[in-house]
């Protein structure tokens, strides 16, 4: 059996507009998805601003209502058996302040783990390991108003486990953190994944989505555009990325170098130096001369060939369309 379940779920808002709010407008969050995840997986949810990643999170953390379809997690339906789901679940929204300030890091894990009803006799032993798991173990007695953003967030990972939950949701975990502070974050995500715990995320860093997750799931506008793993991901879109950076771009460019063999999409990036135009296509070292032939009259300044990346096909999915 999945660990999650969901399966051709909805989520409408309905919202009121106009200074006497008489005007009611339905938003549809999510219009229809179904996805599965496994225990052990790190599972991510992709999209563009708007695409129903936290209203989907909201849902299978009991704390908002499906309109309709299903949301099972561990066996629990989200929606009815929200008591027994709690216990064995817990989430993270990135950047959200629920720690008290005034408290020490310690007396904040100790009152969650006393909303949590952690049994006295583990409950010193799990704080201090927590702690020592996100390098707070020699903080335990500071203010968390002394902390960096970095260690905030890091308390707030050990506070999302402190009772010691079978499925973790993050929504954009590493949000706001600095390189070593995210790097950090996503080995201790990986480490909770080896211990058997099912993770889903959402991120918009395309690079920690490939570094971290097995699976990935990409939404737009509530609706589910693509499900596997990033390899799989990247492979059913043309291999190669032929990256050209050109000062001018004449009239007939791109009707020149969509008419090149193995060339599968060319997309128009304006940048500092004019243009970037990133080149999709097979095979890429046979082509690369008869590009830089069609764009003699361009004025390169650069031309690179790479693999594409999750973000290659992220965009190629989404595209530019960002409206919700
Ligand atoms: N409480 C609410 N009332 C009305 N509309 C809402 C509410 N919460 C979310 N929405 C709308 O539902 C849609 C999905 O929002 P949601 O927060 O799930 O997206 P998201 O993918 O998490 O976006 P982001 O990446 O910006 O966090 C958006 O159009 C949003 O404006």
């Amino acid at each position: 059996m999945s660990v999650i379940m969901v399966r051709n779920l909805k989520r409408d808002y309905e919202t009121s507009l106009g200074i006497i709010k008489r005007d009611k407008k339905i938003i549809n969050a999510i219009r229809d998805i179904s996805f599965e995840v496994e225990r052990g997986e790190i599972f991510g949810l992709l999209g563009p601003n708007g695409a129903g990643k936290t209203s989907t999170i909201k849902i299978l953390t009991t704390l908002l209502a499906p309109t309709s379809g299903q949301a099972v997690v561990l066996g629990h339906n989200c929606f009815g058996e929200e008591k027994e789901l709690r216990r064995k679940i817990n989430f993270i929204f990135g950047g959200e302040r629920s720690l008290y300030w005034r408290l020490s890091a310690y007396d904040n894990l100790s009152y969650f783990c006393d909303l949590y009803h952690v049994p006295e006799r583990v409950k010193k032993d799990r704080i201090e390991k927590l702690l020592d798991m996100v390098g707070l173990g020699d903080k335990a007695q500071y203010k968390v108003e002394t902390f960096s953003k970095g260690m905030k967030q890091r308390l707030q990972i050990a506070r999302g486990l402190v009772n010691d939950p079978e499925v973790l949701f993050l929504d954009e975990p590493t949000i706001g953190l600095d390189p070593v502070g995210a790097k950090t974050l996503r080995k201790i995500i990986k480490q909770l994944s080896s211990e058997g715990k099912t993770i889903l995320l959402t991120t918009h860093y395309m690079q920690e989505a490939d570094e971290l997750c097995d699976r990935i799931a990409i939404i737009n506008k509530g609706k589910l555009f693509a499900l596997n793993t990033s390899e799989k991901l990247k492979e059913n879109i043309d291999s190669s990325v032929i990256e050209v950076e050109i000062h001018t771009l004449k009239e007939d460019t791109l009707l020149r170098l969509n008419n090149i063999e193995h060339v599968t999409g060319v997309d128009v990036i304006p940048n500092d130096v004019g243009y970037k135009l990133k080149i999709d296509c097979r095979n890429p070292r046979k082509i690369m001369s008869l590009i830089n032939d069609q764009l003699s009259e361009n004025n390169v300044k650069s031309i690179l060939m790479r693999e594409a990346t999750l973000e290659d096909v992220y965009l190629k999915i989404i595209g530019g369309d960002y409206s919700a």
